[in-house]
């Protein structure tokens, strides 16, 4: 026999003995891991979503991201659970609990040990800064501090007389009443959110951005929510610098996403040197801004600007995010059920008595403050839309140590823990048979006292040490503006068949907007 025959002999056997035991190591691996990803250790004591071998449900995750809530709602009710685990490759691994003692538990009782998600820290702080909303510890507790005082009752009660009836005027008087004698379509979403900005910007830094009417700063709030977009493809999708790349070949004209981001730092930087100039020359300000200025943080020194950046980015961000759209969704769900807008009318009714063209007493703040504390009907209708559409549909929080669960579920350090909330509140075992009916008298009690949830099964505003602290303000908001509204307008889709269907992110929009028609009562 040959050398080079007895050489190929050998690789031949060589590579039968690799091949060999690589499909003997991949087969034995398939056996052990038959529907999660490879290694994943799923002794948890909790049900499992199930996949392919060595895989996961990497596949299913793919597919249903649009359709994300809905695809943990759904395989919730078919595991007949409360606590899941979802195991794929390439995703970081994930519980998921809809489990009222579990939230109780991880965002009260032990919430020092779940916290905030380090990567989505790293990859959207261009977006966030480095704030309330994305830290844990010392600096979440300073900024908490600081911005808490804003949501007194003085300072709410000031915001409404001061801000809010004047911003509704300029909604209705000069914007709806418009659109209703032109009879031209208009984006409900969008021109909420663009409301809902301007008048928390003026309560929060004194400035009329005036994009409601006047159409100014519309690039500014393109280039939030481009940048926002932007920053969780970062965090979502690790090929978002290439793309960005391609963009800026292909697309040379157009404002890159960089000038975008800019564009974001130079309104806060321009807000901040102005009102550093201000209070330089003796001019009093009451309102976040200053507060942060005269403020230190734990270590006792001054917020710095990129602080202030934050605050001021993080309170667009969630006056553009969650207000607006929890009314979007509230005012759509009106739409579908009018004998139920029958019924808000006749509360409103009840608090106004019919008064000609003075809708609402012609907003008069005091009025108007005390009925939007006091409206059931309305707070059940607010509640119930949000029972199903949350502004915030999912909390995410990373464990900081092992831990073991209320239900039993184990808990490892470094897995990724999600409320699903959206789920939460289509869930059979918590809310009954007609969970998925909109249904506001659920919220109302025998006794006909608003019913009001601490236990954990609707942490729509979350609960424990990081609440949100918008939440009195929320609700006023949101109920003036919805009575103010619905008292004044009839709305309906611009096209009955509208498919109307959120959009997946952070919170949870209508995709591309709630196309209405407005007639006036
Ligand atoms: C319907 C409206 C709103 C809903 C449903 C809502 C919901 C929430 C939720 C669920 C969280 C916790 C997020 C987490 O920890 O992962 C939160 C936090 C927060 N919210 Fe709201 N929010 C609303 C409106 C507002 C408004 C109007 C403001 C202020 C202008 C606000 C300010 C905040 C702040 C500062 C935090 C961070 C608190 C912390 O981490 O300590 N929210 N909100």
């Amino acid at each position: 026999m040959s050398t080079s025959s007895t050489k190929e002999g050998l690789l031949s056997v060589t590579a039968i003995i690799i091949g060999g035991t690589a499909l003997g190591i991949l087969g034995f691996l398939s056996l052990k891991y038959p529907d999660c990803r490879v290694f994943e250790d799923v002794q948890r004591d909790a049900p499992q979503v199930k996949g392919y071998p060595l895989i996961g449900t990497f596949f299913q995750q793919r597919k249903e991201y649009g359709r994300f809530h809905d695809a943990h709602h759904e395989q919730l009710e078919k595991l007949d659970t409360m606590t899941m685990i979802n195991s794929s490759i390439g995703i970081p691994f994930a519980i998921i609990t809809i489990d009222p003692r579990n939230v109780n538990y991880f965002l009260k009782t032990n919430y020092s040990n779940y916290v905030k998600d380090y990567h989505f820290r790293k990859k959207t702080i261009a977006f966030f800064g480095d704030g309330l909303f994305v830290n844990d510890g010392k600096k979440w507790k300073s900024h908490r501090r600081s911005s808490i005082k804003m949501f007194s009752t003085k300072s709410i009660q000031k915001y409404f007389d001061t801000v809010l009836v004047k911003e509704l005027k300029v909604l209705t008087h000069q914007v709806l009443d418009q659109y209703a004698s032109n009879g031209t379509t208009l984006d409900l979403q969008d021109l909420l959110s663009k409301f809902v900005i301007n008048s928390l910007f003026r309560f929060g830094f004194g400035k009329d951005l005036q994009i409601l009417a006047q159409k100014q700063h519309i690039h500014l709030v393109e280039s939030l929510s481009n940048c926002l977009e932007h920053s969780l493809n970062l965090y979502l999708n690790p090929f978002t610098p290439i793309i960005d790349m391609m963009n800026y070949i292909l697309h040379p004209q157009s404002k890159s996403i960089h000038q975008q981001y800019d564009t974001l730092h130079q309104f806060a930087n321009t807000i901040i040197s102005e009102r550093r100039r201000d209070m330089k020359n003796g001019k009093q300000f009451d309102d976040f801004l200053s507060q942060y200025m005269d403020n230190t943080d734990e270590d006792g020194k001054p917020f710095t600007d990129n602080d202030l950046y934050s605050l001021i980015i993080g309170t667009i961000f969630v006056a553009s995010e969650t207000t607006p759209y929890a009314l979007t969704w509230t005012i759509y769900n009106l739409i579908k059920n009018p004998m139920i807008e029958k019924k808000l009318l006749a509360e409103i009714d009840a608090y106004f008595p019919s008064d000609g063209d003075n809708y609402l007493g012609d907003l008069d703040p005091i009025k108007l403050y005390e009925a939007a504390k006091k409206m059931k009907y309305a707070h059940a209708v607010f509640n119930e839309s949000m029972r199903l559409y949350p502004p915030v549909p999912a909390l995410k929080r990373i464990a900081a140590e092992d831990d073991l669960w209320p239900d039993g579920t184990k808990i490892r350090k470094g897995d990724a823990i999600y409320c699903n909330v959206y789920a939460q509140g289509r869930n059979s075992k918590i809310w009954g048979s007609d969970c998925l009916e909109f249904k506001p008298e659920r919220w109302i009690l025998k006794d006909e006292t608003l019913y009001k949830e601490e236990k954990g099964q609707w942490p729509v505003f979350a609960m424990g040490p990081r609440v949100c602290i918008g939440e009195r303000l929320a609700y006023l908001h949101g109920i003036t503006t919805l009575i103010t509204l619905i008292r004044r307008y009839k709305f309906s889709l611009s096209k009955p068949n509208q498919k109307v269907e959120y959009k997946m992110g952070l919170s949870l929009p209508i995709k591309g907007g709630l196309k209405v028609y407005v007639e006036k009562r």
